[in-house]
C-alpha cells in the first residue's frame, strides 16, 4: 500500500479536564478522501487545527510525507504542500478570479512587489494561475470579480490558489456548509475529481456528500476515532449506529 501523505499518531490534546483530542491516529492516503465524522463538540476542528499548525498538540506525531511537521508553524506546514482552504474573507472580493489565483502564484515565487512588469501581463504569474484555474474547473470564470463567484466557485476558488501555492494534500473543514442542494451536488462533483490532484481529509456535516465521496470514514466521539472503514462498513457499524447516525440511519 501507498506510503500515507499525512500521518497521525496518538494525538493528544486537552483544554483542562477536557480530552478534546485523546489518542489519535489516522492516515491520508495518495488519491483517497478520507472523511471525518463525528456528533457536534467531537474535535474534529480542534484535530484539523493541530494538523494546519494553529493549534499545539500535548503529544503525538503528525508526519506529512514522512517528515516530522510539528516542530513548524502553519506557514511553514503550508509551503510543505498542506493545503486548507481559506475562508472567503480571505479572497480579494474586486478581484478576478484569476487576479486572486495570480496572488497566491506571486507569494509562492516568494516576490510580493514588481514595480517594472504590469502584473496582468506577466506570463511567470499568469500561466500557473489559469493553469489552476483550469484544473479546479474555473477557466471560463476567470475575468470574473470574486465577489459575482456563486457560493460553491469561491470554494473552488479558494482550492485553486491552494493550488497555486503548491498544496499536495487538503485539509477540508465543512466545505458544503452554507450551500443549497444543487451547490452541494457541484461542489462533491468536483471534490471527486480533486481527490486525483491530491488526497483530501474531509469534515462534513452533509451525509449525503460523504457517503457519496468518501473511499474512508473515521468517525470521532468524545475526541476519540471509534472506526475506521469503507462507506458501507461505517453504514453498518453498530457501535457508529449507536453513538453518531442513530437508530434510523
Ligand atoms: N480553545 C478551546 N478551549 C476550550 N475548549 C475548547 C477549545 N476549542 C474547542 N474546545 C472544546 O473541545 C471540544 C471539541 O471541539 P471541536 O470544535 O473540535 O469539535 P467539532 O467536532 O469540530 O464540533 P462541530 O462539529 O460543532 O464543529 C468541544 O467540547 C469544545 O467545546
Amino acid at each position: 500500500m501507498a506510503e500515507p501523505i499525512l500521518d497521525i499518531r496518538d494525538l493528544r490534546k486537552s483544554f483542562g479536564a477536557l480530552k478534546a483530542t485523546d489518542g489519535v491516529s489516522l492516515e491520508l492516503r495518495p488519491g483517497e478522501i478520507h472523511a471525518l465524522i463525528g456528533p457536534n463538540g467531537a474535535g474534529k476542528s480542534t484535530l484539523i487545527h493541530q494538523i494546519a499548525g494553529s493549534l499545539k498538540p500535548d503529544s503525538g506525531e503528525i508526519r506529512f510525507e514522512g517528515r516530522d511537521v510539528k516542530p513548524l508553524d502553519m506557514a511553514a506546514r503550508a509551503q510543505l504542500g498542506m493545503g486548507r482552504t481559506f475562508q472567503v474573507s480571505s479572497l480579494a472580493p474586486e478581484f478576478s478570479a484569476l487576479r486572486n489565483v495570480m496572488l497566491a502564484a506571486q507569494a509562492r515565487q516568494g516576490s510580493s512587489f514588481r514595480f517594472f512588469k504590469p502584473v496582468m501581463h506577466d506570463t511567470s504569474l499568469t500561466e500557473p494561475a489559469r493553469e489552476a484555474l483550469a484544473r479546479v474547473g474555473l477557466s471560463d470564470r476567470a475575468d470574473v470579480p470574486a465577489a459575482e463567484l456563486s457560493h460553491g466557485e469561491r470554494r473552488q476558488l479558494e482550492i485553486a490558489i491552494a493550488l497555486a501555492l503548491g498544496a499536495k494534500a487538503f485539509l477540508l473543514d465543512e466545505p458544503m456548509a452554507g450551500m443549497g442542494p444543487e451547490g452541494s451536488q457541484a461542489l462533491t462533483t468536483f471534490l471527486d475529481g480533486l481527490r486525483a490532484e491530491a488526497p483530501i481529509l474531509l469534515i462534513e456535516h452533509d451525509m449525503d456528500a460523504v457517503f457519496a465521496l468518501a473511499d474512508r470514514i473515521s468517525v470521532l466521539v468524545y475526541g476519540r476515532i471509534i472506526a475506521t472503514g469503507t462507506v458501507d462498513d461505517i453504514r453498518n457499524h453498530p457501535a457508529v449506529r449507536e453513538a453518531y447516525l442513530g437508530d434510523g440511519a
